[in-house]
């Protein structure tokens, strides 16, 4: 049986990182936000929707969608953001379902499905076990500021537009503090391998 790790977190709290460490533990990695962008990408079924209704304004001379602009937008107003939601997140599914399938079929041991917002959409009915990367929230504003380029009011918008960390910890099977180096990170993931027994 593969077990699925649902990996989530708060915006900038170290998912990403985390996953770094999974791949090199060559465990196979399933990344809504890579998704997400891909089916926005021109020719893909989200583009058409979205930029059939927030306009072409969100467009770069080149045609793709200016995700900064975009993400301006909707982190700035709920109603567009449950829009979007709306508009991307079917198509986000379908795709991560699509490919725990062939996991699946594969008889791969482990999988980490690293979804955002995994708790907002329902997805832990998915997976086995939830592993919520957690941070404080001055840490996580000043990696987010700096990763991002963003002001202090863009990084605060984008935080308070999710669930608060405190709730995800919560609802996690596992949570995994990422306030000390990525080395720190990387000891405690590997510790929970070990107790997750793959
Ligand atoms: C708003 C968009 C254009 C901003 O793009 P940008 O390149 O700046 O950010 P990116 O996609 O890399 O996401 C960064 C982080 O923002 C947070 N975030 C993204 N979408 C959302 C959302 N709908 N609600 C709350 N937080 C979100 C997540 O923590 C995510 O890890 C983009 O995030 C998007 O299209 N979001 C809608 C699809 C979605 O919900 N994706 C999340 C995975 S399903
Ligand atoms: N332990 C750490 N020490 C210092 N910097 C870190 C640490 N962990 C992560 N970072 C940095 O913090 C930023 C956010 O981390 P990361 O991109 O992994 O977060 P994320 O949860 O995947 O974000 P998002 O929700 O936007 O996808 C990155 O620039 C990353 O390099």
């Amino acid at each position: 049986m593969t077990y699925f790790l649902g990996l989530t977190g708060g915006i900038a709290s170290g998912k990403s990182t985390a996953d770094e460490f999974f791949k090199k533990k060559k465990i196979p990695i399933i990344d809504s936000d890579l998704i997400a962008h891909k089916i926005m990408e021109i020719g893909q079924n989200g583009y058409k929707a979205v930029v059939d209704y927030f306009g072409t304004d969100i467009l770069n001379d080149d045609q793709t969608i200016n995700r900064r602009k975009l993400g301006g937008i909707v982190f700035n107003d709920k109603a567009k953001l449950k829009k979007l939601n709306e508009l991307t997140h079917p198509l986000v599914h379908q795709e991560i379902k699509q490919q725990m399938a062939r996991y699946r079929a594969n008889q791969e041991k482990l999988v980490v499905i690293d979804v955002p917002l995994l708790f907002e959409s329902g997805f832990e009915s998915l997976c086995n076990g939830v592993l919520v990367i957690s941070i404080t929230p001055e840490l996580q504003i000043e990696r987010l500021m700096k990763r991002n380029a963003f002001t202090k009011k863009e990084a605060i918008a984008r935080i308070n537009n999710q669930m608060p960390l405190s709730e995800k910890e919560k609802r996690a099977t596992y949570v995994v503090a990422n306030t000390g180096t990525i080395d720190d990170l990387e000891k405690k993931l590997s510790d929970l391998l070990q107790e997750i027994g793959r």
